[in-house]
């Protein structure tokens, strides 16, 4: 039969928790860097993927591209033909720092989605949130999903980050088969990140990374990507109306909350920079990153430049923020498969060209 001959194509691919025959789905900012790794394993695992996104980043076989942006309901319409399964992981970067740009794409953008995911018949939407949504700049030490949204959003993508969130959760929908999640990942790193290990190499180069900021003790999630990208076919694949995650956000990280700059320090001893060593206090770094932030609005007319040390990264560098994914255990069966070690070590050779005298 059919579906004994795609089970033998599928060979060592198959897992008892994942599709035994084809399903076609897409992934809205599939060319960015989690969501290339999320088509990567969908094709690994016998799905044939649409991927929609303002810029086409690579080719595939088993990928069909739509280049558009999400605003725009008729281009996704387009993406979204035969589909049932959606993925929604586009954002503009969060360093952009762009109030306008994120309330455009992340909040209107998310209302087209939502819209065109209804008239297209799609029966599953995955969100990628961010565990950040609860995060005010203090201290989080093992977060829950039931912690609060933040009151006063460390930065303009969080904000918005926050209204995207909860306009999927409120779109679910059982009498219409409409069906919601959200997979709240923080700090994912990995091959391809375009932001984590070539923002810290650039400090690192510019002579920036000498300083610890605070005593170095705050535990802070870095999630390896491959874990976040399971944990999203997880909760798709969990995703049925009798299911309790309907509606509802899950944190995803790697389980091992591990020191702000013993991370740091792990990736630049890696890549041939020395660690980090002399203690700033973190009250003096905050305050100096606000003043810096102050001149760069002040002197936006005449220069512009983009600081290092933002106000967010200070307050992300210097306090604790890790989260509980044991919800995530309990309903979607998730564990990390790749540990913090390895996951380091897979990220570190993959960036031979961020090497020191490179
Ligand atoms: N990187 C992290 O540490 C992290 C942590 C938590 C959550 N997230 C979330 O994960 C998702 C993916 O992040 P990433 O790190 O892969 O970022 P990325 O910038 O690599 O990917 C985002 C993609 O969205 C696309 N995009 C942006 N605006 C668009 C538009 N108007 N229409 C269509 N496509 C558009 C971009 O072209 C890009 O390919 C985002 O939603 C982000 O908020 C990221
Ligand atoms: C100059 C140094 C002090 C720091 C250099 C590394 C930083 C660029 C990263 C360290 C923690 C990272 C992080 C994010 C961006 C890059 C860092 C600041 C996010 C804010 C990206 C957006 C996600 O939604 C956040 C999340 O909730 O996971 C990230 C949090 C960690």
């Amino acid at each position: 039969s059919f579906y004994s001959w795609w089970q033998l194509c599928l060979g060592n691919n198959r897992c008892d928790c994942l599709p035994q025959v084809s399903k076609r789905c897409a992934v809205i900012g599939g060319s960015g860097f989690l969501g290339r790794h999320l088509v990567e394993k969908l094709l690994d695992r016998g799905y044939s993927v649409s991927v929609f996104d303002i810029r086409q980043s690579y080719e595939l076989p088993g990928v069909t591209f739509h280049q558009g942006d999400l605003c725009d309901k008729q281009a996704l319409l387009s993406a979204l033909k035969d589909v049932s399964l959606v993925f929604h992981c586009a954002s503009p970067a969060p360093s952009s720092d762009d109030r306008l740009l994120f309330e455009r794409v992340n909040i209107r953008g998310t209302q087209t989605v939502i819209q065109a995911c209804l008239d297209a018949g799609v029966q599953k939407l995955v969100l990628t949130s961010s565990a950040s949504v609860v995060f005010e700049g203090t201290d989080v030490k093992n977060g829950k999903e039931d912690l609060p949204y933040a009151k006063k959003p460390i930065d303009y993508y969080t904000q918005t980050k926050i209204e995207q969130e909860k306009l999927v959760l409120e779109a679910c929908n059982k009498p219409k088969g409409f069906l919601t999640v959200a997979i709240r990942p923080h700090g994912i790193f990995g091959p391809r990140d375009p932001q984590l290990v070539p923002t810290l190499v650039d400090a690192a180069r510019q002579g920036k990374m000498k300083f610890i900021i605070g005593d170095g003790t705050n535990l802070v999630d870095f999630t390896y990507v491959e874990n976040v990208v399971h944990g999203h076919i997880l909760a798709a694949e969990h995703l049925r109306a009798d299911s309790p995650i309907c509606g509802k956000p899950y944190h995803i990280t790697n389980d091992e909350p591990i020191r702000f700059w013993d991370f740091m320090s792990e990736v630049l001893v890696g890549l041939g920079y020395p660690a980090p060593r002399f203690h700033l206090p973190y009250t003096l770094v905050y305050g100096l990153a606000l003043l810096l932030l102050l001149l760069t609005w002040i002197l936006r007319p005449v220069m512009s430049f983009k600081p290092t040390f933002t106000p967010m990264r200070v307050a992300l560098a210097g306090t604790y923020h890790y989260y509980s994914c044991e919800h995530a255990k309990e309903h979607l069966g998730y564990k990390p498969v790749v540990s913090l070690k390895e996951g380091i070590a897979r990220t570190v050779a993959s960036y031979p060209h961020l090497r020191r005298g490179a």
